[in-house]
């Protein structure tokens, strides 16, 4: 299948500083990607790269086929700021029908945008008296325009709240499943866990880390945490049992085991029977392999 979004051993300098360097990522239709950073990590060049708004140095980028920032490639993608700004004494409506109007596309689209992002019933309010979440679906139905084949989203969920949010990521879900390739930036690591096929760790200009959240744990092997909760009065013989546990003040006792020891130790607390009332796994969050790799990196 032809990849909407190409990019193979990207390099891009701002003086002396190596903004990006042989970056290389490849985006199929439909596909999810999250681009996790810390300040300066190079995902805002990366995103002007492949709209065109500035050059690179070496490396090719190809967006729908076409060269970044071509009449071809500007077609096809379509892009959606941290923080978008509308009129505010314009209602929704009247906001989508003039972008429909300046892309010389019919007005009339406006009400389905709308529809498209939840805001079918607000379309006749002004945008002055809508929530963030709903400016930023304002932002995404204007995106919308044009049938764009990439999204490329710069923080689109931040601050909103967190069901604002899981509503933005449903209708990008919906958008993926048409086939609409989506690359955004996030700093707010625990939401990209479930939302994103690919999560991509930039640091210093490097792509270091690359995969689904279940690539990136085995890469970072880092290791698992438990809670067992004793039945009744067993804490003690239970304790007696996991020497290597440490009791928390609520009597559950915690342990940690390297990825390739969990399966025998679950087995062994299976073992106990009924001294254990309840076991809990936790395994290492997004944030724990976003640190693990960035400070791998030495950030
Ligand atoms: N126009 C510019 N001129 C000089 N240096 C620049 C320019 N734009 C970016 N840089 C440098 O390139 C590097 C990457 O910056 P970039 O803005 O891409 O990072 P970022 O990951 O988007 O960070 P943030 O999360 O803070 O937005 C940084 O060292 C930055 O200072």
């Amino acid at each position: 299948m032809t990849s909407t979004l190409q990019i193979s051993h990207l390099t891009k300098r701002f003086g002396g500083v190596e903004a990006l360097a042989d970056v290389s990522l490849s985006l199929a239709p439909g596909m999810r990607v999250a681009l996790l950073g810390h300040n300066g990590a190079g995902k805002s060049t990366l995103m002007k790269i492949v709209l065109g708004l500035i050059p690179f140095d070496g490396g090719k980028v190809t967006v729908c086929g076409a060269a970044p920032g071509s009449a071809a490639a500007r077609a096809q993608v379509a892009y959606l700021p941290e923080n978008v700004a509308f009129h505010p004494a314009l209602t929704g409506a009247e906001q989508i029908r003039h972008y429909l109007a300046l892309r010389g596309q019919d007005p009339a689209g406006a009400g389905d945008l709308l529809a498209r992002v939840g805001l079918g019933q607000a379309a006749g309010r002004r945008i002055g008296t809508y929530s963030k979440g709903m400016r930023q679906r304002v932002g995404l139905a204007q995106t919308l325009i044009g049938k764009p084949r990439l999204l490329v989203l710069d923080e689109p969920t931040s601050g909103l709240d967190p069901v604002s949010r899981r509503d933005f990521y449903a209708l990008l879900d919906g958008l993926a499943a048409e086939g609409v390739a989506i690359l955004l930036s996030s700093h707010v690591l625990t939401e990209v866990e479930a939302r994103n096929d690919l999560i991509l760790i930039l640091s210093g200009g490097r792509l270091v880390a690359e995969g689904s959240l279940t690539d990136l744990r085995q890469q970072a092997a880092l290791p698992v945490a438990l809670r067992v909760t004793p039945a009744g009065d067993e804490a003690a013989a239970l304790a007696e049992a996991l020497p290597e546990a440490r009791a928390g003040r609520d009597g559950i006792l915690h342990l940690t085991c390297r990825q390739d020891q969990k399966l025998p130790l679950l087995s062994r607390i299976a073992g106990l029977g009924a001294r254990v009332a309840d076991l809990d796994l936790v395994p290492p969050s997004l944030e724990d392999i976003y640190s693990h790799f960035s400070r791998r990196d030495g950030q």
